[in-house]
């Protein structure tokens, strides 16, 4: 009886139609909707839950039944039904009591259902207001939706559990960074203040470090003023010896005789009566006694020689004209000794080319820059050609008193090897040349013109200067030598350009205004080293030992010993304006 009674009650749902059911609705405060979503098995007339649990719905299990009583008996106060609901249930309770009894069994399984899991619903959940319920089911289609609805809503609550599970777990985790990101910030912040201590100590030393720098360079700068204070000053010395030594130095180099001469001559009119001496005895009332600022025996190499060449060579870097002669009759050893062989027999020319490789790479070290490139010409019959362009002939021309050559070609040399592969050529054209015509090579002058250009970007300084290596044409008298034709003309040629070479250092000895530097190419081609004011000049008289060369070897000491007293005043250094 208290089932029937209590199987009138309608759901206490908000959302509960009370057209439909016949229930007004009751003034039910959320906040736990969610938690009373469904039907709830309560008596309306005594506020009691119902009993129905286990009879109304045998699938209903016991926990569930009893988690129904436990709310039930708990019921809070806005759950309780109103004094106009009981007495409208009361009105419909006949009529409806068979579907209401299903429903009610229904609407238990439901709530029981719903309690149970709303336990694990969020309070953000609770706070929910929406109610679930709809109107009570009354056929067994509407059961079904309503179980339907049901599965759905515990499904849905189900991924919203999972939702919120992944919620927390996204919280924690966004917490647990929150943390770490926290901690790094403040580590950050002592990485920082530590950078700010280390840059402000770094600025310090590098304020320290500054000045240092600026004081080394100041005593760098001093340093190297000093230095070429005194590299200028050992220059100046270098060359006050040079000058010291004579303007126009005179060596005499008497070559041994070779062992085809031994076997049919004897060499026993010179003798070198003290160091620098040489006498030529032509017989008792012919003798004759010369001192040279160097006298080559047959015993000096072709080192020997050019050790006491060299600072005269030097001299060349230092900004000074230099002229460089080798001059002797035919045979006398003028191209062994500018020339020479190779290895230990190299000659001067090959020799100054390592020389001035090295002291210029020397004087880098200073701050000093060197050029240099080369030229090769030949004079032969007052022409000249240039040896290392095919033999071409080029022209000689004064412009105010400084020669220039147009057509002569002009090689760079920019390492050592440049200047072998430069000799080579100039051989070949000079042998090609002597095939043409017999005994050519000693009909010609040979003139080796090395330009240097030099600069010191400290000072300023820049200088251009040029070193003249000369192996003169065999100087033998035509009329003794009885030659006619072309040869006669080749001797005339050779002895006009060597008697003008003599006079113009004799004309250059007595200060004469007027130089006769243009009376032939020879001459001309010197000029810049002959005196002038920059240039300083070295000339080597070679000398056949054998006694029939005897009186033109005597000759030939004889003009050197004309030069050898020719003064010239102290040379001027060659500065570019
Ligand atoms: N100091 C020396 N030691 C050994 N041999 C030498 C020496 N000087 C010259 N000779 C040799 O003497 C010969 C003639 O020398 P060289 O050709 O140099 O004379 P030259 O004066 O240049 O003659 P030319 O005027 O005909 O060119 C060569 O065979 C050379 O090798």
């Amino acid at each position: 009886m208290n089932i029937r009674r209590r199987s009138g009650v309608s759901r206490t749902s908000t959302a509960a139609s009370p057209k439909t059911t016949g229930v007004r609705r009751l003034a039910i405060r959320p906040p736990t909707v969610s938690r009373l979503a469904g039907p709830l098995p309560i008596s309306l007339s005594t506020g009691r839950h119902s009993t129905l649990g286990h009879s109304g719905c045998p699938t209903l299990n016991k926990n569930t039944t009893c988690l129904t009583e436990k709310l039930a008996t708990k019921q809070p106060s806005y759950l309780r039904p109103t004094r106009n609901s009981v007495s409208s249930v009361a009105s419909q309770r006949s009529t409806s009591s068979v579907i209401n009894r299903t429903v009610v069994g229904a609407r238990t399984i439901a709530a029981n259902r719903e309690i149970a899991t709303s336990r694990t619903i969020s309070a953000s959940q609770r706070t929910t207001t929406v109610s679930r319920s709809g109107p009570v089911p009354r056929t067994p289609s509407e059961l079904v939706q309503c179980k339907e609805k049901l599965m759905q809503l515990e499904k849905e609550l189900t991924n919203k559990d999972d939702a919120l599970k992944m919620s927390r777990e996204l919280s924690e985790m966004l917490k647990s960074s929150l943390e770490i990101n926290k901690a790094k910030l403040e580590n950050t912040s002592l990485e920082r203040d530590t950078l700010k201590d280390a840059v402000i100590t770094l600025k310090e030393k590098v304020e320290e470090f500054r000045v240092t720098v600026e004081q080394g360079e100041a005593r760098m700068q001093s340093l190297c003023d000093q230095l070429n204070e005194k590299e200028a000053m050992i220059r100046v010395l270098h060359n006050d010896v040079v000058d010291l030594r004579g303007q126009i130095r005179v060596a005499v180099r008497v070559r041994p005789m070779l062992k085809s001469e031994a076997e049919i001559s004897s060499a026993n009119f010179i003798e070198y009566p003290a160091v620098n001496e040489i006498a030529v005895n032509l017989g008792a009332k012919s003798s004759s006694k010369f001192t040279f600022e160097k006298v080559f025996t047959p015993v000096f190499t072709q080192k020997t020689i050019f050790d006491n060449v060299q600072d005269f060579i030097l001299s060349s870097l230092h900004g000074f004209n230099i002229g460089l002669i080798a001059f002797g009759q035919t045979g006398s050893g003028k191209t062994h000794t500018m020339r020479g062989g190779e290895g230990d027999n190299e000659g001067i020319i090959p020799r100054a080319a390592s020389y001035l490789f090295k002291e210029s790479k020397k004087l880098e070290e200073t701050g000093w820059k060197f050029q240099f490139s080369l030229s090769f010409l030949e004079i032969y019959n007052n022409e000249a050609y240039d040896l290392l362009n095919n033999h071409a002939a080029v022209k000689l021309r004064l412009v105010s008193n400084v020669v220039s050559i147009d057509g002569l070609t002009e090689h760079p040399l920019v390492k050592l090897s440049d200047m072998a592969g430069l000799l080579c050529i100039a051989d070949k054209n000079r042998k090609t040349a002597a095939t043409k015509c017999n005994e050519y090579s000693s009909r010609s002058h040979a003139i080796y013109i090395w330009n240097i250009k030099a600069q010191q970007e400290s000072t300023g300084i820049s200088t251009s200067s040029v070193l003249k290596l000369v192996d003169l044409a065999g100087s033998e008298r035509a009329k003794e030598s009885g030659v006619v034709g072309q040869q006669f003309k080749e001797m005339t040629n050779i002895n006009q350009s060597l008697s003008a070479l003599q006079k113009c250092i004799s004309m250059q000895k007595a200060r004469s205004q007027h130089v006769p530097y243009r009376d032939t190419k020879l001459t001309q081609v010197l000029m810049d080293c002959l005196g002038r004011g920059n240039s300083k000049t070295m000339v080597v008289v070679n000398i056949n030992p054998c006694n029939e060369q005897a009186t033109e070897s005597k000759r030939s000491i004889e003009f050197a010993a004309k030069m050898r007293d020719t003064h010239i005043g102290s040379a001027v250094q060659q500065r570019d304006l």
